[in-house]
């Protein structure tokens, strides 16, 4: 992954292990908002990425490449390749259980995708440091050990749930979270 010092983790950064109240390995990760453009099952335009944990800290996921994803004839759009990235990068911060936001991202584009290629992603910590999270991301064709098409490299930022409330509308999840306080 060509990569920044920004998204890079400092000395010292610590890479989490999974969180004792977290999913177990294995565990299918579902929607977090059901009308995420990521993930949710209600957003008719999103990408239906459907993620698993094999391990508490990790994410796989696929996202088959739609009609709707194209930019150039019959091949993915950049910007929706970075969706994914951000999606599965933000899936598994998650599993850390505190909320945080995308502050950069960075993406490879190694391939050219088609449309009706279902790609592999994997989403992983390089490092957490303070607020800062240092992630990583590769999307693989066809199958887990596929060819690689697409990296990322990411930070995020530690925020609370008063982030949410304060610029969004967080009694719209509060329904779906069920594992933070919602009251900030
Ligand atoms: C409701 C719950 C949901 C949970 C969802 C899970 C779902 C999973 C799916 C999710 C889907 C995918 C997820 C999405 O799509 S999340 C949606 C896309 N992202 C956003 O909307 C974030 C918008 N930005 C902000 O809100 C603020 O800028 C944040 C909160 C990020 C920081 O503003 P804040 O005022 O709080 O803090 P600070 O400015 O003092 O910065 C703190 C530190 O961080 C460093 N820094 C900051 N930005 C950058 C940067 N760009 N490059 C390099 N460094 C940066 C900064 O220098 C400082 O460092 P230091 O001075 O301490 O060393």
């Amino acid at each position: 992954m060509t990569r920044s010092p920004l998204t890079t983790p400092p000395p010292g950064a610590v890479v989490p292990a999974a969180h004792p109240e977290g999913p177990p390995p294995g565990t299918a990760l579902g929607s977090h908002y059901g009308r995420c453009f990521g993930c949710g099952t209600d957003q008719p335009t999103g990408l239906h990425l459907k993620a698993v944990t094999p391990d508490g800290a990790t994410v796989e996921a696929e996202f088959t490449v739609g009609e709707a994803h194209q930019g150039s004839p019959m091949l993915a759009h950049g910007g929706v390749l970075a969706a994914a990235m951000d999606e599965v990068i933000g899936m598994s911060v998650y599993l850390f259980r505190k909320p945080y936001v995308t502050g950069r991202l960075e993406t490879d584009y190694v391939l050219p995708v088609p449309v009706g290629t279902t790609l592999h992603l994997r989403a992983w910590c390089n490092g957490i440091t303070g607020r800062q999270a240092y992630l990583e991301a590769e999307g693989r064709i066809g199958a887990p050990d596929g060819p690689v098409a697409v990296r990322a490299a990411a930070l995020f930022i530690e925020v609370g749930m008063g982030h949410f409330a304060k610029h969004g509308d967080l009694s719209a999840i509060a329904t779906e979270l069920q594992d933070y306080e919602v009251n900030p």
